[in-house]
Order: structure tokens, then C-alpha cells, then sequence
């Protein structure tokens, strides 16, 4: 049986009430979706089959995820680099840089020649909020992704699809296909049209506001911020 989805317009309103009736600050959430990526990353791409980690991060909350995941990797053992082109003035993306320039992380504004000495990419451009064509400095990294052997792990979804529609019919992102998603909260209307591995993160979701928005919550096993799924959402 396949995981319902959640809409673009659905997990927006979702994020929203997490925060208002919910009590939830935006930092505890970012704080719980990057570890979610950073323990998927663990499972398909333990340390000992590499350590380099390039994470490509974008400039809305998507792009904060990365900037958490790079912080728990590097705990794990892990060397990440960030590629971070478009740096908004708010608080908490600056209080995160921060946190990874005290691990000595390195930041590279060149992501095609960084991508030839890494052993995995996070792909933390864009979320739920995407829309339209890839706007620049993004089209290149996401055709670097595109053509790369290096395994990539996309945050909630694969940057450059329609949320609804999955990838653009031609051009930047057409042919982009990561190996693995980490879908937040739910997997949304995309999956259709992905292939690799699929796990569900963000254990903060009360069974209230999943019968709200008409999704079933994932069986998390223990301790674990993620669940793996099939592609589609399919339970295993
Ligand atoms: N409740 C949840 O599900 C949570 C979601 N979080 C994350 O938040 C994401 C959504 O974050 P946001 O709403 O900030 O948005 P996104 O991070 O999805 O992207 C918005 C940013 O991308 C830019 N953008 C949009 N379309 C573009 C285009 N065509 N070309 C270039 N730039 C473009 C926008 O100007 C904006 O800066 C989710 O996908 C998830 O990763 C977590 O951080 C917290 C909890
Ligand atoms: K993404």
C-alpha cells in the first residue's frame, strides 16, 4: 500500500500550524529534518565508504536542512563541504553557517570542481516552495548533479521538479534522477516519478495534525529519525 502524499500547498500549511498551534519554533523543525537527512545519509553511505560530503544548499529553509545535516555528519565522522552561493541576512542561516565555520567546515564556490573530490552529495537547493525554471546560479549545479556518478541525496525533493509534477519535460533538471530522497513529513505527489531509495524523516508530526492532512505517520523504529520506503512511498 502506497504513503499518501502531501500537495506543495498541503505541507506548507502543514509547516505553518507546526509552528502556530503546533508551539513548534522553525529552528527545532530544521534542527529534526537535517538529522533525519544526516541519518539517511548514514544508512545508504556509512562513513567508512567515504568521508568527503558535498551539500549543495539553497537559499530558503531546503538549504537549511543541509546546513544541520552537515553539522551532524561532521559529528559522525564525516568531512563535508558546502556549497552555499545565495546567503539570505536571516538570523538563523547566519547562527548555522556559524555553527559549521567553528567545526572548521570548509565552504567552496565552485561546486562542478568540488564535486570531483567527494564521496556523496546532498542535494538542499530547493523544497516544497520551488517553482517555475531554475533560476542561476543553480542550473549548472543541477546539471553537475544530473551527469555525475557520485551518489546524491535529495532533501525533500529532487531540486528542480515540479512538486506536483515531478521533473521539467525538457531542459535543466529533465533528466535529474537522485539515488536517494529523503521525503519530510510525507512524500509529496514527485514520487511518482522516482526510482531510488526513499525514507520519510521528521519525527515531530502529532497523529492529530496527520488525520488533519489525511496522511498515515511512518513506523519509526526506536530511535531512528528515519523510516526507509519504497520508491513510491510503498510500505517495505
Ligand atoms: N514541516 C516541514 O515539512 C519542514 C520543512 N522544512 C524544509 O523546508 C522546505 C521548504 O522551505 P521553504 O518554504 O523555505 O522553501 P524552499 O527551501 O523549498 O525554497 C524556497 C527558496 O527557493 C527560491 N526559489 C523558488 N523557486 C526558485 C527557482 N525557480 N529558481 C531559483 N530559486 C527559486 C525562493 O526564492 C526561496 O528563496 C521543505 O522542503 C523542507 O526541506 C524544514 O526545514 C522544517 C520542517
Ligand atoms: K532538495
Amino acid at each position: 500500500m502506497a504513503l499518501k502524499t502531501l500537495s506543495a500547498k498541503a505541507a506548507a500549511a502543514l509547516d505553518k500550524e507546526l509552528m502556530s498551534t503546533g508551539a513548534f519554533s522553525i529552528d527545532q523543525l530544521m534542527e529534526l529534518a537535517g538529522l533525519s537527512v544526516s541519518q539517511a545519509v548514514y544508512r545508504v553511505h556509512p562513513v567508512n565508504k567515504g568521508r568527503r560530503v558535498l551539500i549543495a544548499v539553497g537559499p530558503g529553509n531546503n538549504g537549511g536542512d543541509g546546513l544541520v545535516a552537515a553539522r551532524h555528519l561532521r559529528h559522525y565522522g564525516y568531512a563535508p563541504t558546502i556549497y552555499y552561493p545565495k546567503r539570505p541576512k536571516n538570523d538563523l542561516y547566519q547562527r548555522l553557517t556559524k555553527q559549521l565555520e567553528a567545526l572548521d567546515i570548509p565552504f567552496t564556490d565552485d561546486f562542478p570542481a568540488a564535486l570531483k573530490s567527494t564521496d556523496h552529495v546532498v542535494d538542499a537547493i530547493f523544497g516544497f516552495s520551488f517553482s517555475g525554471e531554475v533560476r542561476e546560479p543553480f542550473p549548472a549545479v543541477i546539471e553537475a548533479m544530473t551527469e555525475t556518478t557520485v551518489p546524491v541525496t535529495s532533501v525533500d525533493a529532487p531540486s528542480s521538479w515540479n512538486i506536483e509534477q515531478g521533473p521539467p519535460k525538457s531542459g535543466v533538471g529533465s533528466s535529474f534522477n537522485p539515488d536517494v530522497l529523503v521525503s519530510l513529513t510525507a512524500p509529496k505527489p514527485l514520487i511518482k516519478f522516482f526510482k531510488g531509495r526513499h525514507f520519510i524523516g521528521g519525527r515531530f508530526v502529532t497523529p492529530a495534525i496527520a488525520r488533519k492532512y489525511d496522511f498515515d505517520l511512518p513506523e519509526y523504529e526506536g530511535i531512528d529519525q528515519v523510516v526507509e520506503v519504497g520508491p513510491n512511498g510503498q510500505k517495505l
